[in-house]
């Protein structure tokens, strides 16, 4: 066995374990990094990325079907789906050596191409090499979690993990679970060519705000996928190219293949966790809002953390790790200045509180402002205008953001710089909004908040007559 003695000791090449290798390694600390699979984690190779580029190719289909709106003939995209996917594979390709061992070679990092598991309190073993360290980061990310459906394990599906290896485009493709994978995949198939049915067992896009999520699933259900709420998977039957999903009400939902996408699961199985004392939770790792685990030299970062499963917040934990575990400096975590974006068209945004949320936080201190993207000029010149924002303020601050419309991802930005650094509705209404964007409707909802209080008020009214009075 060979022994290696380091400062970080990193397990997981993800999102999360890459962040805190290269931001440790060069500010000087001695790093190993243990990744047992692909380099890059679930993000790059079966997330994030991968989805991205579907979604992309189904886009560049659907603006065929609909160019007439331009003035250019509508045409029926020739899709050729397994050229789509060498487009998945070649953005995979194009963003692979930012994530690469050599990179993280070069950068000083040593990279140990094992799978890490602790064999005492402060050993790690990976391979034939035993790894002790000042601190340790576990980063294992998350897999795809397979309920145990009756059924199931007889017919052939697939996950996040097999999806991208298809070639032949399924015929009629059957989702079990609306969330935000389900939904995006959902679109780009049908976009693509495929009959898609959803079959979910509460309420497709259930963690958003149920008025926004709504103008989503009207858009998805427009474009002809068929979206079953309330349909909880009961039972799977079928041999591969006729599958057959029967929920638990007994309705029945017949297609040719079968995608699993109803949460993850922490990866924790091949860690050993208990020759080092560390605890885990339904969800996953046991953390502090340090994100120490029970054993106060080992930080979880990610999703194998349990808790909101981001790349941006993957990210975020490695920032906080890095200043604790390298600079030796307090530093905790939160989730209540944290995005999220599902990537349907229309997009689904939001940070903070929803309107529930605040309401109950809240009572009656909560004003909830509005601005619908019909009223903005560039969503009209681009035929966008179904969109919606809201914000949630308390006292003259925004605490949640809620946007479904173009763009919506790149939008939450904004409100993601204010509620981190509890800026007041008066701040946004300060920035000159450049015409015409998008980002237009930030400003303006911004406006709407101080409207009742600027036009119609009879103080303001009184004070303007008298300046008018007095004003030579
Ligand atoms: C289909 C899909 C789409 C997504 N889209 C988005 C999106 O648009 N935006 C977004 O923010 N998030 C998205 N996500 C979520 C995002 O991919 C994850 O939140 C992110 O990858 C988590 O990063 P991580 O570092 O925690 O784990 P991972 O990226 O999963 O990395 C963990 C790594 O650890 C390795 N590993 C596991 N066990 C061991 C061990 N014992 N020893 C050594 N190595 C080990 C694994 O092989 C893996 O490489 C998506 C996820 C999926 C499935
Ligand atoms: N755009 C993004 O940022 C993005 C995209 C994809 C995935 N992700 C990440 O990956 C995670 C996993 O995504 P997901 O969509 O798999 O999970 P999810 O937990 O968000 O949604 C799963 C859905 O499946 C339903 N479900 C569970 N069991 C069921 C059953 N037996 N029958 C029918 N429906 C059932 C649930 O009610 C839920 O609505 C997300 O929570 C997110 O963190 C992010």
């Amino acid at each position: 066995m060979k022994r290696i003695e380091t400062d970080i000791l990193v397990i997981g090449a993800g999102s999360g374990g890459l962040s805190v290798a290269s931001g440790a390694a060069q500010m000087g600390a001695r790093v190993v990094l243990l990744e047992g699979h692909k380099m890059g984690g679930d993000c790059l190779n079966y997330g994030c990325v991968p989805s991205k580029a579907l979604i992309a190719s189904g886009k560049a289909a659907q603006a065929q079907r609909h160019a007439s709106q331009f003035g250019i003939a509508d045409v029926s995209p020739d899709v050729d789906y397994a050229a789509a996917m060498a487009h998945v594979q070649d953005v995979i390709a194009t963003i692979a050596p930012i994530d690469s061992v050599e990179r993280f070679e070069r950068l000083g990092v040593q990279v140990i191409q094992e799978y890490g598991e602790f064999i005492s309190p402060t050993e790690v073993r990976a391979g034939d090499t035993v790894i002790t360290a000042r601190r340790i980061v576990i980063a294992t990310g998350s897999g795809p979690l397979v309920p145990p459906i009756p059924g199931l394990d007889a017919v052939p599906y697939l996950t996040n993990e097999t999806l991208f290896d298809l070639r032949e485009r399924p015929e009629h493709l059957l989702i079990i679970g609306g969330g935000p994978i389900g939904t995006e995949m959902a679109q780009a198939h049908r976009r693509l060519g495929s009959k898609v049915t959803v079959i979910e067992g509460a309420r497709a896009l259930g963690n958003d705000d149920p008025e926004t999520a709504a103008i989503v699933l009207e858009a998805l259900r427009g474009e002809g996928i068929q979206i079953a709420e309330d349909a909880l998977a009961g039972e799977v039957r079928g041999t591969a190219g006729a599958i057959e999903v029967v929920a638990k009400d007994g309705r029945v939902f017949n297609g040719s293949h079968l995608l699993i996408a109803v949460g993850r699961k922490s990866n924790t199985e091949r860690l050993n966790l208990g020759a080092a004392g560390i605890e885990t939770t339904k969800t996953g790792i046991k953390v502090d809002e340090r994100l120490k685990t029970t054993n106060s030299r080992v930080y979880a970062i990610g999703d194998v953390a349990g808790g909101l499963q981001f790349t941006h917040v993957a990210g975020y934990h490695a920032g906080i790790v890095v200043r604790s575990a390298v600079l030796g400096l307090p530093a905790k975590a939160s989730a209540a200045h944290i995005p999220w974006v599902t990537y349907t068209a229309p997009e689904l945004a939001q940070i903070g509180l929803t309107e529930a949320q605040a309401r109950d936080k809240h009572g009656t201190r909560l004003q909830v402002v509005r601005q619908e993207y019909a009223h903005n000029d560039r969503a009209i010149a681009e035929r966008t205008t179904s969109g919606l924002i809201k914000v949630m303020v308390v006292r003259g601050r925004p605490v949640g953001a809620s946007i479904v419309g173009a763009q919506a991802g790149e939008l939450i930005n904004l409100w993601a710089l204010a509620l981190a650094n509890d800026m007041k509705m008066s701040q946004i209404t300060a920035m000159v909004a450049p015409y015409p964007t998008l980002g237009e409707v930030n400003k303006r909802v911004a406006g709407a908040y101080f409207t009742p209080r600027l036009f119609g008020n009879p103080w303001v009214g009184r004070a303007v007559r008298a300046v008018q009075r007095w004003l030579p």
